[in-house]
């Protein structure tokens, strides 16, 4: 597990009980303060007039009660499980029409706690579609050579159609020659150069795309975000999730900022962007006053934070102060049951994609 911190966002009443006067600029959901904050209706995806960024302000007076807005819950739990419905159904028809099963290898070496639970999960979510999963663990102290050896075997077996080397390796093992060594055929991380490369061009296309960022923006498709036009700002730019949900944004025609840990005033930067995807590795760094009225949040961040009323000892907060954000964006996703359980359905769909390639299976 990363090292906890201590990170709490609190906001101070005044900002919870905002007017909606002071937010001109945004056609935001106002619920009153007796509402459940994930009510049944933030399951289903937003109409487009409620995600209208940067729409008109409302014509009415502002009402004299203490209101409180809140966002819409962008729910990657439940759109997570809709994706494994589909994919079950797909892979059940693959087998029944050419009698093929998917296959996913996942390797992992040493022995981080976190690690574990992404490997596991990822095993049990393949077993509810019905994909095979093939797990090698290997002790922190393996060779490089090792793990080449398996990811060539892997490469080799025709029941093997994805291959996700867990990340990060061990410190003494080079991570560019063992992603570069995986088939770009089987590349379900969308980690191999090759891959990167081709969606960075125009015109090109990628056989993968990586995981986190493709659950990004299937949740703003899927939530009838508008993406073609907005100010987009990633905070991040790291190979997995910043710099490809950049290029992903770019290609659906959205005008990116990309934030990281040089930008000067990154706030003024954010404060500009309709959608704000934040994939930092901070514990609530993004705050209420880092973002536009009516602007949508992706919170990517996964941080452990002490919280003694949990059995685990921690929980997990996203890189966005959730309690300051959900006031002020329209629609935000929260950590868990975000950005998380798309990615592991990301995973499940790149690895059925590679499978039906290998058959030629439409
Ligand atoms: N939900 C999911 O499915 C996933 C969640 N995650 C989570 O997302 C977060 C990011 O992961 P990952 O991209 O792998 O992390 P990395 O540590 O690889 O990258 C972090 C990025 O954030 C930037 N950064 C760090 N501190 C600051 C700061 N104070 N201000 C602005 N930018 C900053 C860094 O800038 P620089 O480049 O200058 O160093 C870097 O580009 C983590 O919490 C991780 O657990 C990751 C993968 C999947
Ligand atoms: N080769 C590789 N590919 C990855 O995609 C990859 C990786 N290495 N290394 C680590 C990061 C992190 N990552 C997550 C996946 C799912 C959740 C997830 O399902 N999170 C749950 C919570 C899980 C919990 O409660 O512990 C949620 O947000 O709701 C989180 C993080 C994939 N990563």
């Amino acid at each position: 597990m990363p090292s906890m911190v201590f990170g709490e966002c609190s906001t101070s009443t005044a900002s919870r009980l905002f007017p909606m006067s002071l937010r001109k600029d945004a056609a935001i959901l106002v619920r009153r303060l007796s509402l459940p904050r994930r009510s049944r209706a933030s399951m289903v995806p937003l109409s487009s007039k409620t995600l209208a960024v940067g729409a008109a302000a409302p014509t009415s007076p502002p009402p004299s009660v203490a209101i409180e807005a809140c966002a819409k819950v962008i729910d990657g739990k439940y759109i997570a499980k809709q994706i494994r419905d589909e994919i079950s159904a797909e892979v059940s028809r693959m087998k029944e029409v050419i009698g093929v099963v998917p296959g996913l290898a996942v390797i992992l070496v040493g022995d981080r706690k976190d690690s574990a639970t992404y490997v596991r999960n990822k095993k049990k979510a393949c077993e509810s579609v019905g994909i095979n999963s093939f797990e090698v663990h290997l002790p922190t102290d393996s060779k490089e050579e090792d793990v080449l050896k398996f990811i060539s075997g892997f490469n080799d077996d025709p029941s093997v159609h994805g291959i996700l080397v867990q990340l990060p390796l061990p410190s003494h093992m080079n991570e560019q020659s063992i992603l570069n060594a995986v088939t770009i055929e089987k590349d379900v991380d969308g980690f191999h150069p090759l891959n990167i490369g081709r969606l960075a061009m125009r015109g090109r296309e990628p056989l993968f795309v990586p995981c986190t960022p493709k659950g990004c923006i299937e949740l703003l498709h899927r939530y009838g975000v508008g993406i073609k036009g907005k100010r987009a700002v990633v905070i991040g730019r790291s190979n997995i999730v910043g710099m490809p949900a950049a290029l992903l944004l770019q290609r659906e025609d959205a005008t990116i900022s990309i934030v990281h840990s040089r930008t000067q005033n990154p706030e003024e930067i954010t404060r500009e962007a309709d959608i704000i995807i934040a994939a930092v590795g901070q514990a609530n760094m993004v705050r209420g006053t880092w973002i536009k009225p009516g602007a949508v949040i992706i919170d990517v961040g996964i941080n452990p934070v002490e919280d003694p009323k949990s059995s685990r000892g921690y929980k997990l907060v996203g890189d966005v102060c959730y309690e300051e954000a959900c006031k002020v964006a329209s629609a935000i996703t929260p950590v868990p049951g975000g950005v998380g359980p798309m990615t592991i359905a990301m995973l499940l769909s790149n690895t059925l994609t590679s499978a039906k390639r290998a058959h030629n299976f439409q």
